[in-house]
């Protein structure tokens, strides 16, 4: 496949999106989210890789979905092609995904980033829902996800006002795991999405359906989940060469077995 709006790499066991849309600060039209797809389901299928990051440019991770796109659409249009349905593909991926998310990350850029499995920001990063502004409200998640992510106090200031986060509030908030020098951000998420893909790659594809459950489901519901999974791990070889290296004070080679 050709792809014209992100550059799509492999940088060792790590599949690495760009999206290049930069003089539209990567705004999210359906090419893109079309290419970001195909991107994604072919590093899955790659039993060489074991995680992904997805990234922007230093000024924008994606300023959202693309506005001009958008705002000629009727309902009747927007219903019937079931507007940002394909999105959900995203959510499909079972390898674990990271947002290296630098710069402006609004609308449906913090929601592709929350649709992530967690998000390293850069110290410049900055995280907004504004569709209110636009005389609309977030379509592709923000309403539910930025509350599970930030609580509700802070997700109805944000939906509400429109206005932005920064990197350290979205730190405090829980929306980002850790917030990096910008010059640094791409190889940081490179180096913890190598860390993951260094383990076992159907132990770490278990932990994130475990974890992704939490959100689903009631906590007696998501805890006899959680066990069944774990007895199931047993049956990896992954999990006798990790509890044997640990006994015999050895490195694991993990088989993806
Ligand atoms: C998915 C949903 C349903 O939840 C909805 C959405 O995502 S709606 C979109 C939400 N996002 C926004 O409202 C942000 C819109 N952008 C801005 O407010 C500003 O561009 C900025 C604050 C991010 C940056 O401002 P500045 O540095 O002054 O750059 P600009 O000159 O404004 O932008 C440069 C260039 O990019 C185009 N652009 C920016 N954002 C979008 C967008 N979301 N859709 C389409 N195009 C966008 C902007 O129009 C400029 O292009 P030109 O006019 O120069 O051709």
């Amino acid at each position: 496949m050709t792809y014209e709006t992100i550059i799509v790499e492999t940088r060792s066991k790590v599949g690495l999106v760009t999206l290049n849309r930069p003089k539209a600060l990567n705004a999210l039209n359906s090419q893109v989210l079309g290419e970001i797809v195909a991107a994604l389901q072919a590093f899955d299928a790659n039993m060489e890789l074991g995680a992904i990051v997805i990234t922007g440019s230093e000024k924008a991770f994606a300023a959202g979905a693309d506005i001009k796109e958008m705002q000629s659409k009727s309902y009747v249009e927007a219903y019937l092609e079931d507007f940002f349905v394909g999105w959900e593909g995203l959510t499909r991926i079972r390898k674990p995904i990271i947002a290296a998310v630098s710069g402006y990350a609004l609308g449906g850029g913090c929601e592709l980033a929350m649709m992530c499995d967690f998000i390293i920001a850069s110290d410049n990063a900055k995280f907004g829902q504004p569709e209110i502004t636009l005389g609309v409200m977030p379509g592709m998640g923000g309403s539910q996800r930025l509350t599970r992510f930030v609580g509700k106090s802070k997700a109805m200031d944000m939906c509400l006002t429109g206005r932005m986060m920064d990197a350290a509030e979205a730190e405090r908030s829980g929306l980002v795991s850790r917030v990096v020098p910008a010059a640094d951000l791409v190889e940081e998420a490179i180096k913890a999405a190598a860390k993951i893909a260094d383990f076992s790659i159907p132990a770490v594809m278990m932990t994130k359906e475990a974890v992704n459950r939490s959100y689903e489901t009631t906590l007696a519901e998501g805890l006899r989940f959680e066990r069944r999974v774990f007895h199931a791990m047993f049956a990896l070889d992954d999990q006798k060469e990790g509890m044997a290296a640990f006994a015999e004070k050895r490195p694991a080679s993990f088989r993806n077995r």
